[in-house]
């Protein structure tokens, strides 16, 4: 469960490059929400859900997970109870560790114990399952350092150590952007199976309006720090791509054109 209440955050305060990245926001999310977050550039998505993550504290507001209140918390605090993927294929993974070390850390991770000698063999079988179902090939390189993996094998490696650790918040930031179109694909995918066999409670930023429509339960738009058009599970199903830009249309200096939000 994630509430987030009323939360502001302004950077530069008081200066002439003042910005209010999230004005009075309020979100809640019940286990096993996915929501996804679309939004114009600037609107305050990776404010957001750097907030979540302890990245930034913010100023005002309270942010609490499983009925814990964070804000507090540092970032690294913060980690047992949160997974994140990023844009940046770079960020999730440990690129000088091999694949079976980058798995076992984040299973070690979700379990919180260590492992002996006779279940390593059987571990690694359970990571050669894993990895198969990926249909990347990966099952038989479980020994190849993840610095040598494609960006698409890698968010896809990040998504499932994602399911292993099992985090109370799972936070998606536009994973797929920065992949072709059919990497992309393959990792949406890959995305929509993990959280569903995990039940993962997901918050999930996306540029793409269609991805923003398949996936999850619920969507959110955001302009300005504010969230300002919400659907539920049963207005979601009926949604279509021309019905959200007509709702982003209704906002108050919006354009219509807005690439950011077409793409
Ligand atoms: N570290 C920072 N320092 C100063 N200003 C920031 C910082 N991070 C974000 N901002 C500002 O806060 C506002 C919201 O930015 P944010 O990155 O959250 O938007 P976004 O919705 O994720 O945009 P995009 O879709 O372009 O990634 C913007 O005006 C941005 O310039």
């Amino acid at each position: 469960m994630l509430a987030i209440t009323d939360i502001e955050k302004t950077f530069f305060a008081g200066t002439v490059n003042e910005r209010r990245a999230l004005a009075g926001l309020s979100l809640r999310l019940e286990e096993g929400d996915f929501v996804t977050i679309i939004g114009s550039n600037g609107a305050g998505k990776s404010t957001l859900l750097n907030a979540i993550s302890g990245r930034y504290t913010v100023d005002s507001g309270s942010i609490e997970i499983d009925g814990r209140r964070v804000n507090r918390l540092k970032e690294f605090q913060r980690a047992k109870y949160i997974g994140r993927v990023f844009q940046d294929p770079m960020a999730g993974t440990a690129p000088t560790l091999t694949i079976e070390e980058n798995l076992a850390l984040a299973l070690r991770r979700g379990t919180a114990r260590g492992l002996g000698p006779s279940r390593s063999r059987a571990q690694r079988e359970r990571f050669r399952e894993e990895l198969r179902t990926l249909e990347l090939g990966l099952e038989d390189r479980l020994g190849a350092k993840v610095g040598l993996l494609s960006g698409g094998q890698r968010q896809a490696l990040s998504l499932l150590m994602s399911g292993f650790t099992h985090p109370s918040i799972l936070l998606l930031d536009e994973h797929t952007a920065a992949l072709d179109p059919q990497r992309a694909a393959l990792v949406t995918d890959l995305t929509e199976r993990i959280v569903s066999q995990g039940g993962l409670t997901t918050l999930m930023v996306t540029h793409n309006m269609e991805q923003a429509l398949r996936l999850g339960n619920r969507l959110v738009m955001m302009h300005e720090g504010r969230i300002v058009f919400e659907a539920g599970e049963e207005q979601k199903k009926g949604l279509t791509v021309p019905a959200l830009l007509a709702e982003f249309a209704k906002i108050k200096g919006a354009q219509l054109d807005d690439r950011a939000l077409l793409a």
